[in-house]
């Protein structure tokens, strides 16, 4: 039975993190949720990300980066470190709603968690940092102009003392620590992934009941790449993880290759670039599937069945990207169903099959010729004047091409 006034609520500034959203807004379908879904985003989403969420959500909202209430607009306007904080305070102008879950865009669900809204304003779970703290990545919340005018002016007033909304939802929500436990979330509604590491026995011992998993910190699933022959997450030298946490990070490129990169594809033929890959581009994110050449792939021994555990083929990737070796990341799907035996959207289930390539091959030949899936954000380059503006501000990038170094490298050229 569906629930019209109550819904899931996540936020994407933009089109990578909307490639999160995506993923997230259909683990909640695929466990087939009873409540809206929503998605708020910022004008500078494109039009063909905009119409890919509206197929996976109930209703898509744009709202301004900074907007509403005018006395505290001025305020706010001095601390653009707040920007995307304020954004996120949105979700409580949401009041079609009577109740609403918040979750970043990098969560995933792992089972249906409807019973979330059996809980009331503000349920969040421990922070894996500081579990005095809860983590701002999943709320129960209930849209209210009220609030939303008193977070604004508090937000204005105080700001956030870390700079982000987590920093500032706790010194509002300030007694959540202490005033009612029904009000801490297990943090099995939160697992943070790093927290696989942080305290491996625990993992260990309640890990199979985590409901949410958070790929919180810097690197996002979709900084990854993923092979899509193996089902495994490709290691770029510089991450390591463990076998549960690339397991997460497998199921989260299970769930986009199987169900968004089909919206994607419908939305825009892939335009075939060179010869060794594919190319969806859209606003500032560029999805790329490249091709194993024929010779390479043919010379792959085992024939790729999603459901078996085999060795990965070394040259099934490109040379320098080698795969994720050390752990036996391939038994994805074992170790989903050991989580969740009965969910039905373990990646077992899920073959991706690429229309592009299809006309021109068999199944097999399919698989075997498409290998490499990942994501790049192309920020676009700012103009000369912009630049200039930004200085003239004094808003340099002094930890990148601003930093000192770089200026003096450009004086040491300019001088020799
Ligand atoms: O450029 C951005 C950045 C963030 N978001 C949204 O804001 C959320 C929070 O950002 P995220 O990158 O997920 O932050 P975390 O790595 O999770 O770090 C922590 O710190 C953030 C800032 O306080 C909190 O929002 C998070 O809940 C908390 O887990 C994202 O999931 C998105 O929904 C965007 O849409 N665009
Ligand atoms: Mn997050």
């Amino acid at each position: 039975m569906s629930v019209t006034d109550q819904a899931f609520v996540t936020l994407a500034t933009n089109d990578v993190y909307c490639q999160g959203a995506l993923v997230l807004g259909q683990s909640l379908r695929n466990h087939t949720t009873s409540r809206k879904l929503a998605v708020l985003i910022t004008p500078v989403v494109s039009s063909g990300m905009r119409s890919v969420l509206r197929s996976v959500f109930d209703e898509v909202i744009e709202v301004d980066a900074l907007d509403s209430a005018d006395s505290v607009r001025l305020a706010l306007m001095q601390r653009p470190e707040l920007g995307v904080t304020f954004t996120k305070l949105h979700c409580w102008t949401l009041t079609h709603y009577s109740k609403c879950v918040f979750m970043d865009a990098d969560t995933l669900v792992l089972c249906n968690v409807d019973e979330l809204f059996d809980r009331e304003e503000f349920s969040a779970a421990p922070d894996s940092g500081w579990p005095d703290c809860f983590n701002s990545g999943v709320f129960v919340f209930r849209p209210s102009l009220k609030t939303y005018d008193l977070l604004l002016r508090f937000a204005a007033e105080h700001g956030s003392f870390d700079g982000g909304d987590q920093g500032l939802l706790n010194s509002f929500f300030s007694n959540w620590a202490t005033a009612d436990i029904g009000k801490h979330l297990p943090f099995l509604y939160n697992l943070s992934s790093n927290a696989v590491y942080t305290y491996v026995p625990a993992f260990n011992h309640f890990g199979r009941d985590a409901k949410v998993v958070h790929f919180l910190g810097a690197t996002k699933p979709w900084n990854y790449k993923y092979n899509l022959q193996t089902k495994r997450v490709m290691q770029d030298g510089t991450t390591s993880g463990s076998f549960h946490q690339l397991s997460f990070l497998a199921l989260w490129w299970n769930i986009y290759s199987a169900s968004i990169l089909p919206l994607l594809e419908k939305l825009q033929k892939m335009e075939e670039s060179e010869s060794e890959e594919c190319k969806h581009t859209f606003n500032g994110v560029e999805i790329t599937l490249k091709k194993v050449s024929p010779s390479v792939a043919n010379s792959l021994q085992t024939p790729v069945l999603p459901e078996q555990t085999y060795e990965i083929h070394p040259t099934a990737s490109s040379p320098e990207e080698p795969p994720f070796e050390a752990q036996p990341v391939c038994e994805v799907e074992k170790s989903g169903s050991n989580i969740h035996p009965s969910e039905p959207d373990r990646p077992s289930e899920q073959l991706v099959f690429h229309p592009a390539f299809q006309e021109t091959s068999e199944l097999n030949e399919v698989t075997r010729s498409v290998s490499e899936l990942s994501i790049h954000f192309k920020p676009e380059e700012p103009s000369p004047e912009e630049e200039r503006r930004k200085w003239e501000e004094g808003r340099m990038d002094y930890m990148g091409k601003d930093a000192f170094e770089h200026i003096k490298k450009k004086l040491d050229a300019f001088l020799h």
